[in-house]
C-alpha cells in the first residue's frame, strides 16, 4: 500500500542545540534504514519550507502508523497522510 505523507517539522527554538543535532542525526539514520528496506520510497524537501513530502510503501496503515511513531522527530512533526490508489490512466495500468 502506498501512502503520501507530508511532514512539517517544528523543533522548538529553545531545545538544546546538542539535543536538536542528535534528533536530526538519528532521524536521518532511521530514514536511510527505511529507504534501504524499501518502505520509504520517496523523500522530497518542500522548497522553501522545513517540510518533506514522502511516499511510503507499507503493508498496512498500522505499519505506517508504527513507522511514523518510531521517527525520532515525531514529537515535533505535523503529519498529513493520504492513502494512494491506482489511477486508471496511469501508463503502468494500460
Ligand atoms: O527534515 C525533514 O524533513 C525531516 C526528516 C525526515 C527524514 C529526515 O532525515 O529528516
Amino acid at each position: 500500500m502506498l501512502f503520501h505523507v507530508r511532514m512539517d517539522v517544528a523543533i522548538p527554538h529553545d531545545l538544546a542545540r546538542d539535543r536538536r543535532d542528535e534528533l536530526i542525526t538519528t532521524e536521518k539514520a532511521r530514514a536511510l534504514d527505511l529507504q534501504r528496506d524499501g518502505k520509504w520510497v520517496h523523500l522530497w524537501r518542500v522548497a522553501g519550507k522545513y517540510s518533506n513530502i514522502s511516499v511510503f510503501d507499507v503493508d498496512s496503515a498500522d505499519e505506517l502508523h508504527e513507522i511514523l511513531w518510531s521517527l525520532p522527530l515525531f514529537p515535533y512533526l505535523t503529519v498529513t497522510v493520504t492513502p494512494l490508489a491506482r489511477h486508471p490512466s496511469d501508463l503502468a495500468m494500460q
